[in-house]
């Protein structure tokens, strides 16, 4: 069977709800090909001797607050729309609420071979660095934050690499650190000011009200032939869920999908982009400050294997990281990636269309920032892969820099970007000062 015929025409908008196949289709043909290629850093004599891996847990539930909007949409349709096409009267009379309340965002199936597999691919690009001997060694470490989603990752992840060796004896652990992985529940500065101030995310509540929401909104009420205020943003967006979480979790194109085209797909992909950009972008300066332990500890990992190469040997060959697209995010904007010239606001999706920062492509499920390191010939050098493509470090024209250029061009954050003055709490006068 085709394994494209299943998927929808808007699977590519579900940003931080999309599939890790929607980014890198070719693994629906083979979901453990590697493209090596992309590994050779244009310079000579070459070896990997440190790999850094950051990466979002798999594919979960949707979480309880969205699971109850999803119960509300499925009663309204239930008791309330009149069923003229097939597929509405598939919702009605085949399609049940199977979420269930106590789902909560767990990981599912899906979400532990996503990273079963996606542990066996990176063995397969890095096998001098994630081998069986290292991982007796202790070479490779395991870090993740505390929530089960990612926890479960993290064990699918070693799964992964045991049944790629055949090993089962060896007794794999894990550490647990929210400092690290969960920095923003930890940061005051971020909590007051971001996370409980509803004017730090006004751009995602005035796009609710906007004229392109309340185009999806009457054309969803129209399609239900129910009043148009009975369908509100939270329940379009509820459907829109629908379509995701049946593709991500269970591969399947949803009845529920055919509410949009991609014309709405687009309007919903960038309310969710305004709230991520808002809430771990560049929105607010806290957002990627209060990712400064997570940077300082990957730079202080590359510093350590850097010094150590000079004598032969690096004591942690890899190291595997599981948090949150609120790990990733914030980090990645702390690092300059996907920074457009103009901030994302309600009334610019239009101008917006091209923007570099479009969670749909950045954070889908098991996305990964991969830092590698070599030694060459001519020096150091690292190279970064977002989603296991090569993407150059912002400002620096080469796909593999010298690693002493990548410091120098992050220097200002290696000699700042302390977390505590950071975080610290200071109440400003506007939002946009945070
Ligand atoms: O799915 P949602 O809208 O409930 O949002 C999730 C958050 O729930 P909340 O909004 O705080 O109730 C959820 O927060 P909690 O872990 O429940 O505190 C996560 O932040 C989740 O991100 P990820 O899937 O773990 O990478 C968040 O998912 P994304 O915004 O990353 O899709």
């Amino acid at each position: 069977k085709d394994v494209n015929s299943n998927i929808p025409a808007i699977a590519n908008y579900f940003g931080t709800k999309g599939r890790y196949e929607e980014v890198n289709p070719h693994l629906l043909d083979d979901i453990l090909s590697v493209n090596k290629s992309i590994l050779k850093p244009g310079c000579t004599g070459c070896t990997a001797v440190h790999v850094t891996a950051i990466i979002r847990h798999g594919t979960r539930f949707p979480t309880s607050k969205n699971i109850r909007r999803m119960q509300r949409l499925y009663d309204l349709v239930l008791n309330e729309a009149v069923a003229t096409d097939t597929w509405l009267n598939d919702i009605k009379t085949k399609w049940h609420m199977w979420y269930t309340d106590d789902m909560d965002g767990k990981l599912v199936k899906k979400g532990r071979d996503d990273h079963r597999h996606l542990a066996v691919r990176l063995a397969t690009l890095f096998p001098s660095l994630i081998s069986e001997e290292n991982l007796r060694n202790g070479r490779i470490r395991f870090i993740t934050s505390s929530k089960h989603r990612c926890v479960d990752s993290v064990v699918a992840f070693q799964e992964g690499l045991l049944n790629l060796w055949k090993v089962a004896e060896v007794g794999l652990g894990h550490k647990i650190n929210d400092e690290l992985m969960r920095f923003f529940d930890q940061c005051q500065r971020f909590i007051e000011g971001v996370e409980n101030n509803k004017t730090a995310l006004e751009q995602v509540y005035l796009f609710k009200d906007s004229a392109e929401m309340k185009r999806v909104q009457m054309k969803m009420a129209d399609q239900l032939q129910v009043p148009y205020s009975h369908i509100t943003t939270d329940l379009v967006e509820a459907a829109f869920f629908l379509c995701s979480y049946e593709l991500a979790i269970k591969s399947l194109n949803s009845p529920w999908c055919n509410l949009f085209d991609e014309t709405d797909a687009q309007v919903l992909e960038y309310k969710n982009d305004l709230k991520q950009y808002w809430k771990r972008g560049y929105g607010h300066d806290i957002n990627r400050k209060s990712s400064c332990t997570l940077f300082h500890d990957l730079f202080n990992r590359l510093d350590r294997a850097a010094h150590e190469i000079r004598f032969g040997h690096v004591s942690e060959a890899v190291t595997i990281q599981v948090g949150h697209a609120e790990t990733l995010l914030p980090l990645l904007a702390l690092m300059g990636f996907f920074r457009d010239e103009m901030p994302l606001t309600a009334d610019n999706l239009d101008m917006q269309r091209g923007r570099t920062f479009c969670t749909s492509r950045i954070v889908p499920y098991a996305a990964n920032l991969v830092f590698v390191l070599y030694d060459c010939s001519e020096g150091l050098r690292l190279q970064f892969l977002l989603n296991e493509k090569p993407l150059n470090f912002p400002n620096i024209n080469h796909s593999a820099p010298l690693y002493g250029t990548v410091r120098e061009a992050y220097g200002e954050l290696l000699h700042g970007c302390n977390f505590e003055k950071e975080c610290e709490l200071h109440i400003p006068n506007h939002a946009n000062e945070l």
